[in-house]
């Protein structure tokens, strides 16, 4: 990339271009699922394509695998930007930051120079909500250096709090064994992100359970992730994935031993110094609190805990900040770039995918945005065909995959696949839920409304993805069934399918 003269900034507002800085036909920003997909993705052959990566590696989905019409599995590797680059010849691929974007000019300024572009997509990501950021105790799991950093404190640790109940804490807290886990939970029942009250339930026994009893099955069949010892870039990298705890295997004792701190919050955080300054009266109704630890962490119901460290695993931010100086970007309301139903920003010939955007158009009654692998690797597929299209004037339709909600997973040793509305979003509490429920086997819950299947939780090895997905979709009138569309007796795979 030498070749590109150095182009320079006088300010922000007055880049100065030399008459050598390279146009592209398509530059994409991120090598996360999200920017890979969209650059692979780009059926353009003739054209040329920069991809630009913060870090050494980028993310390619391989092995691709469709459960259903809207299900998915694959593999991810974390791949060097070479092997992405011989993979797709039309594709230059660049270790680069964008550390400006001038909009008007269609320029953007980043680590490796100035690039001009007549279609951008910003596949930025998103960076880690972190509560108490700036406290070394506190640390958080996003990318491959995230969990070095991790693995390094773990294998020490006797006792961590683990703050958060969404994706990440849930696996997390599973995962771990051989050391004390004090897990904080904002709201009533684990996993409130993805599943209700009575899935929680049924999942939670797994917690009781040794690690070494349960058999490893992956969520998907591979995740490489490159761990070498060495790399140590600032950058923020790519967001791990589907079986980003592998790697944590680190304790020879398998037993877990977590408490559950339900309806808190983290009151405060105190250093040993602070902490010993501290005379009131609960410090002392707290046995754990005879040991000395690195810090102590206060909750909102009054409990206190000494531990080695805190993982706050609190959402995420979509990666914007870079973009938005000098340019006015409509954003969403979690703050992402807000896309139209053509991946388009508010600012022309700008698109964005991923976890960085908002979904801003009209989405399908059963669709809603998550920030999730899957949905990342549609966004920036679909981007990809979407600034084809309108440089060809090539009319495209809306992918299949925003029809309906779609996702599979595995938590606490079990496959998880949610349909739709499967927690009755968008229904305003009006609907029925058709329940049932083998301790330790199945939890099948199917939201209903004027007998119309608008979602469902489908826990274990139901087979009823494919069956449910039809319901929803084709939105068939089930009342004649009533609750006998659930009876085991029943084989209504055979007779709707
Ligand atoms: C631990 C963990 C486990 C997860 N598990 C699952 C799961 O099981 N299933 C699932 O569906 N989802 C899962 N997710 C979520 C999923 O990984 C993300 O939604 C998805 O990877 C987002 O992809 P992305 O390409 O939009 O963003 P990212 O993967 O964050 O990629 C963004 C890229 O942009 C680069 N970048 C940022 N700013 C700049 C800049 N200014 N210049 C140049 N480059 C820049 C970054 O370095 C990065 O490489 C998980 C996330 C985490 C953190
Ligand atoms: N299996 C899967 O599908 C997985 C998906 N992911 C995805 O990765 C991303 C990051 O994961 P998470 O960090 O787990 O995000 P998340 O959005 O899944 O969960 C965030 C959790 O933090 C809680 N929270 C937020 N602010 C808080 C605060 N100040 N104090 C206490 N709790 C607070 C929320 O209530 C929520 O429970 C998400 O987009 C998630 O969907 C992550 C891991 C696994």
């Amino acid at each position: 990339m030498n070749k590109y003269k150095y182009s320079y900034f006088v300010s922000t507002h007055d880049i100065i271009v030399m008459e050598d800085t390279k146009l592209f036909k398509y530059i994409i920003i991120g090598g996360g699922i999200a920017g890979v997909t969209c650059a692979e993705q780009l059926i353009d052959e003739d054209s040329s394509i920069l991809l630009l990566s913060a870090t050494d590696f980028v993310k390619t989905v391989t092995n691709v695998q469709f459960v259903t019409k809207t299900l998915e599995y694959f593999d991810v590797q974390e791949s060097s930007l070479n092997i992405l680059a011989s993979r797709c010849p039309n594709v230059t691929v660049v270790k680069s930051y964008v550390n400006y974007l001038d909009s008007k000019n269609k320029i953007i300024n980043s680590t490796n120079g100035l690039f001009k572009y007549e279609k951008l997509c910003i596949c930025s990501g998103a960076t880690p909500k972190v509560i108490f950021p700036k406290n070394p105790n506190v640390l958080w799991i996003r990318d491959t250096e995230s969990v070095r950093k991790f693995r390094k404190r773990i294998a020490n640790a006797k006792r961590i709090v683990i703050v958060g109940n969404g994706g990440i804490a849930t696996e997390l807290v599973y995962e771990l064994s051989g050391v004390e886990v004090i897990w904080a939970i904002k709201d009533k029942t684990i996993n409130a992100v993805f599943i209700d009250g009575g899935a929680a339930a049924f999942l939670k026994s797994s917690l009781e359970k040794e690690k070494a009893n349960e058999e490893h099955i992956s969520k998907r069949r591979k995740y490489t992730v490159n761990f070498s010892e060495g790399e140590n870039n600032d950058a923020l990298g790519g967001a791990l994935g589907p079986d980003w705890h592998l790697g944590l295997e680190i304790k020879s004792d398998k037993h877990r031993k977590v408490t559950i701190e339900s309806q808190v919050q983290i009151k405060a955080l105190y250093s040993p110094e602070e902490f010993e300054n501290r005379k009131t009266d609960n410090t002392d109704q707290n046995i754990t609190l005879k040991e000395k630890w690195p810090i102590y962490v206060e909750l909102t119901n009054g409990n206190i805990y000494g531990c080695d460290f805190i993982v706050s695993a609190t959402g995420v931010i979509p990666n914007t900040e870079v973009f938005l100086k000098d340019n006015n970007f409509e954003l969403g309301k979690d703050g992402g770039l807000l896309v139209n139903d053509r991946m388009e920003t508010s600012i022309s010939n700008i698109y964005a995918a991923g976890d960085v955007c908002s979904a801003g158009w009209n989405v399908a009654h059963h669709w809603f945005q998550y920030r999730l692998w899957t949905q990342a690797r549609q966004m920036g597929a679909y981007a990809a065909k979407c600034m084809w299209a309108s440089l060809s004037h090539e009319e495209i339709y809306m992918d299949f995959c925003f029809e309906m909600f779609a996702h599979v997973t595995k938590f606490m040793g079990y496959k998880v696949i949610l349909l739709g509305l499967f927690n009755g979003q968008k229904l305003n509490k009006k609907y029925e839920i058709l329940l049932r429920t083998t301790k330790d086997k199945e939890y099948i819950k199917c939201v209903m409304v004027d007998g119309k299947m608008q979602g469902a939780i489908l826990i274990g090895e139901t087979d009823l993805e494919e069956t449910f997905e039809n319901l929803i979709l084709n939105q068939m009138d089930l009342s004649s069934y009533g609750e006998d569309l659930l009876d085991p007796s029943v084989d209504i795979e055979d007779y709707f399918d």
